[in-house]
């Protein structure tokens, strides 16, 4: 079995007094993992955790060696999040924010503007993401998933609102980005395609809890 590539260890959450994960131990291997559970569950809740972007208790370490406690800013070098319905700032364009995620992820500035290009988003780059689409909104996530050099990738229902030739493309990207290594954590409530990716994993949470089957 391949190394661990996320691990979380007595990892709690709760919004006010209502907890929503508990998770006393959870280690996965590198690969691709389709996390399924009822409205409500914790899905999202748990990828914002594992991003590092909400409060909770407990640890995640990534590769074996580092701690979001310990090493906040190498943590989320390493990790990144595409939201499941993404929100930006209305004023900011797509050129912006894609700018802001070079700059602080860093990576392959080509490979990104070249994905842009045949995810069809340079038509609108330039412009507010105020006057944007849905599905042109997670075009955009989807590609600022993808930047830098991250050890896992986190996508929140990203089958939803995309065409099916973005839809395609994803899958391709998900393939080519797991072939050097990347491991991928996707929430979907629809079956994620079995002829596009071949899944290491499927984890389920419910009662607060995460299983691996
Ligand atoms: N900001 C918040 N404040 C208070 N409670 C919240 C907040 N966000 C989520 N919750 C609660 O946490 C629980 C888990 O929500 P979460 O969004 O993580 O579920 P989910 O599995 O992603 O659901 P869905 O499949 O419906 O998207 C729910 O009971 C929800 O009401």
């Amino acid at each position: 079995m391949s190394e661990t590539v996320i691990a979380l260890h007595a990892v709690t959450k709760s919004y006010q007094s209502a907890p929503v994960l508990d998770i006393p131990r959870l280690e996965l291997p590198a690969g691709i993992y389709w996390l399924q559970g009822e409205n409500g569950a914790g899905k999202t809740t748990c990828m914002k955790v594992m991003a590092g972007l909400i409060p909770f208790k407990g640890d995640i370490i990534l590769q074996g060696n580092t701690s979001c406690r310990q090493h906040p800013v190498q943590f989320r070098r390493l990790i990144n999040y595409a939201e499941a319905e993404p929100f930006y700032p209305a004023f900011l364009t797509g050129r912006d924010l894609l700018e802001l995620y070079l700059g602080t992820k860093g990576g392959d500035r080509r490979q990104i503007t070249d994905i842009a290009a045949h995810m069809g988003i340079n038509a609108f780059v330039n412009n507010p993401v105020s006057t944007y689409s849905s599905g042109m909104l997670k075009k955009l996530s989807l590609l600022l998933a993808f930047t830098g050099n991250p050890a896992v990738i986190l996508l929140d229902e990203p089958l939803i609102t995309i065409d099916t030739r973005t839809l395609a493309i994803m899958y391709d990207l998900i393939r080519a980005r797991h072939a050097e290594g990347v491991s991928f954590l996707i929430t979907s409530h629809q079956p994620l395609d079995p002829e596009e990716i071949t899944l290491t994993g499927t984890l389920r949470i419910a009662d607060k809890n995460i299983t691996l089957n």
